[in-house]
């Protein structure tokens, strides 16, 4: 549906995104994920047509984005609401900048208000709001012509844990029926929504984290023996994809889909390797990220 291909962008002569490609599906969410100054607000702004590029394409349904504008609601970073203003007037304001026609936004405006959770809010001022009812604001603005594809530029990060779970039951809803690009920090509450991950990494594409198929790679089982096995190792059978020996007694299993603890707790007493403690751990979307952003 949206198609990045060899994008690179430069801002004051220095390079900020570098050969980044990637799609997204219709109907997905996926997290764009990368460290502070990764690229991230750039290559959305890219894809927005906030900021123009010099190298590569992206295109919607295959015609370049420029003439899909209409088809994508945005959320920046910081949004730029007026204080003074009411919920209904801001969005209002918006939609007319946007092209909406005035009798089209009578009736968008209570539905989205009523949609993002703010009905009843209408004549309530920007400045009145919570942080979570202005950013669930913010996103009422970037839905309110029923785009097909919605950006949103760290919609959560900025908010305590009331408003980050007010917008995050938001974005779940909203994910039913919206394609979904989202930028974001706190991992652990993308992880709710995503469906994928593309890593940024100094503008350029680290990997991308699948949260099916990466379920695999995440079961690790530590497992100490009593007495010392074989150079050879301990040779674990189904499941096991993969084993580190972390010191002559001690394992570090990776299990496969398949992975079945019994099974290995008996191939290993099958080698009468006497185990004396087994501990089963999954690693996080978090340490999986970081695996992929860190320099060592
Ligand atoms: N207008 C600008 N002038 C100069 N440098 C810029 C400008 N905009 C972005 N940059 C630089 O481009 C790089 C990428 O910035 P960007 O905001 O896209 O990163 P990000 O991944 O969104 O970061 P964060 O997570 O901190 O928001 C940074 O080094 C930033 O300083």
């Amino acid at each position: 549906m949206i198609t990045v291909e060899k994008l690179h962008k430069t801002i004051k002569k220095r390079q900020i995104l570098s050969d980044v490609s990637f799609t997204v599906a219709q109907g997905e969410c996926v997290g764009l994920l990368g460290p502070n100054g990764a690229g991230k607000t750039t290559l959305i702004k890219c894809m927005t047509g906030v900021l123009h590029y010099e190298q590569g394409n992206i295109t919607f349904h295959s015609k370049p984005i420029a003439q899909h504008k209409q088809d994508i609601g945005y959320l920046s970073q910081h949004t730029d609401f007026k204080p003074w203003m009411s919920c209904a007037e801001s969005l209002r304001f918006f939609g007319k900048l946007s092209g909406l026609d005035a009798a089209v936004l009578q009736e968008a405006i209570p539905a989205v208000l009523e949609e993002v959770g703010l009905k009843g809010k209408e004549s309530y001022k920007v400045e009145q709001l919570s942080g979570g009812m202005k950013q669930r604001l913010g996103i009422a603005q970037a839905i309110l012509h029923e785009p097909q594809l919605l950006i949103l530029d760290e919609p959560v990060s900025a908010l305590d844990p009331i408003g980050r779970n007010e917008v995050k039951k938001l974005i779940a809803r909203l994910k039913k029926r919206t394609t979904i690009i989202i930028s974001t920090h706190i991992l652990d509450d993308a992880s709710e929504f995503c469906d994928r991950y593309i890593v940024i990494k100094d503008g350029v594409i680290a990997g991308t984290i699948d949260s099916q198929l990466q379920q695999a790679d995440r079961k690790q089982i530590l497992v100490k023996t009593a007495k010392t096995p074989p150079a050879s190792g301990i040779g674990a059978g189904d499941g096991v994809a993969h084993i580190e020996r972390l010191s002559p007694s001690a394992f570090l299993l990776t299990g496969t889909e398949q992975l079945d603890l019994k099974k290995v707790v008996n191939d290993m007493d099958a080698q009468e390797l006497d185990v004396k403690s087994i501990e089963f751990y999954e690693k996080g979307i978090e340490e999986i990220f970081l695996e992929m952003v860190s320099d060592t």
